[in-house]
């Protein structure tokens, strides 16, 4: 990666703003995943070591641009505690006063978590104030956040441009893998795209289907090309606004792009919930479609047996519910069992990987989903491209 990089930054007493990405499942107030924790260990580490104040700025879910206790860091500033071996102050805001008080109070080789950056409505739109706000305590940033680098934010683009800023161990780690693997992949390779963040993903298959030789598609991801095949859905995850785009991609991509042929409803979104295995257009009225189903995981896995290079984001089901984590499960170990260069990419994902203790049997586990996708796909990740090169 040509970027600046943290090893190059004289922060030695310096205080020091560090994005990361610390999206990760809570449940009951406990971190569920700690991943992106453990990767942002070795940038904290090193700032720890030289000397700097550190502070530490992350997203956690999508609260509306305003607190919610839902999304509070607290879990996340406890974790991260454990794993550091101290106690981790987390303040109850990201901007102001109480954090220059808290800098000057910190010692060197202290490490202070911010408030969620989304708790603020500048955030998620760039807004120069609200990045003025950030940045004003600090003397330089560093971006370690992989996960969120295909968001233009406040937090990944806005601070950076206000900073001497620096690309982190794990933004570069990440960044060098997917040139190594990604950009010229050994060939057959197979994409496997699944998870729930329909709107947001559904834009990057079209890309994906010219780099990829198939794409597999699971997950919520599917019931939008279901429904623009006429196939009644029920109450399953669906793009609207995306039907006449996937009408035209089913045509154009023909046998590339690989879909569902059986897929589990459900009745309710419940962990519990009455469901049943049906046929791609047997969804029943009023159910939804929460997993993939048995003769699916077949046809996914024999795909992936003959590949050479597999990339994967999104969950094929709802893996959290033992009763719709039979798809993740069988894709997982199917890509854990192939001879293929193997990339899963993406929080749950990776967290799904994690629970099946599969993790060891991937090439690269990358926390970004969004992120290496669009990287995959020859985007330019703004928080990359914001930081000056070396
Ligand atoms: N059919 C489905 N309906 C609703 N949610 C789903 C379905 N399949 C998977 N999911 C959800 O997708 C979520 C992860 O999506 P996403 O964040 O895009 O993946 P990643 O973090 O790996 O990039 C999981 O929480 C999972 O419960
Ligand atoms: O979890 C994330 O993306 P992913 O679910 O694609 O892995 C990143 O933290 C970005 O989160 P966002 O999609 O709410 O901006
Ligand atoms: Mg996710």
């Amino acid at each position: 990666m040509q970027k600046k990089s943290v090893r190059d930054l004289d922060v030695d007493g310096k205080k020091v703003l560090v994005r990361v990405d610390f999206n990760v499942p809570v449940k009951d107030g406990e971190v569920t995943d700690d991943t992106r924790i453990d990767r942002a260990m070795p940038t904290i580490g090193m700032l720890v070591e030289r000397g700097a104040k550190v502070a530490l700025i992350s997203h956690l879910g999508r609260p509306k641009g305003s607190p919610d206790p839902k999304y509070a860091m607290d879990p996340v500033a406890k974790r991260l505690g454990e794993m550091l071996g101290r106690h981790v102050e987390k303040l109850d805001t990201a901007v102001g006063q109480e954090v220059s008080d808290a800098l000057d109070n910190l010692p060197e080789g202290g490490v202070v978590l911010l408030e969620n950056s989304r708790f603020y409505e500048g955030e998620t739109k760039n807004d120069p104030g609200f990045a003025d706000e950030l940045a004003a305590p600090f003397d330089l940033y560093v971006n370690d956040a992989f996960g969120a680098a295909h968001r233009a934010h406040a937090t990944t683009v806005g601070v950076a441009e206000r900073l001497p800023a620096a690309a982190g161990l794990l933004l570069e780690r990440e960044v060098d893998y997917l040139d190594g693997v990604l950009k010229d992949p050994e060939r057959p390779f197979v994409a496997i795209l699944g998870g729930a963040k329909v709107s947001d993903k559904l834009g990057v298959i079209e890309s994906l289907l010219g780099v990829a030789d198939s794409l597999l598609i699971g997950g919520a991801m599917c019931f939008t090309f279901f429904k623009a095949k006429g196939y009644g859905v029920g109450k399953s995850l669906v793009e609207d606004d995306y039907l006449e785009e996937a009408k035209r991609l089913m045509q154009e991509a023909g046998d590339k792009l690989v879909l569902p042929v059986d897929v589990v409803a459900a009745r309710e979104f419940e962990a519990d919930a009455e469901h049943r295995t049906v046929s791609v257009d047997g969804v029943p009225e009023g159910w939804m479609g929460l997993d993939i189903g048995p003769e699916t995981v077949e046809l996914f896995a024999g795909r992936i047996s003959g590949a050479k290079t597999v990339f994967w984001n999104g969950p094929m089901g709802v893996f959290e519910m033992d009763a719709f984590a039979k798809g993740t499960e069988g894709v997982a170990r199917a890509v854990a069992e192939s001879d293929a260069t193997s990339v899963v990419g993406g929080g749950d994902s990776v967290a799904a990987v994690n629970k099946l203790g599969l993790e060891r049997e991937m090439s690269h586990i990358s926390t970004g989903g969004g992120a290496s996708l669009e990287y995959v796909e020859g985007k330019e990740l703004p928080g990359v491209a914001v930081l000056p090169d070396r």
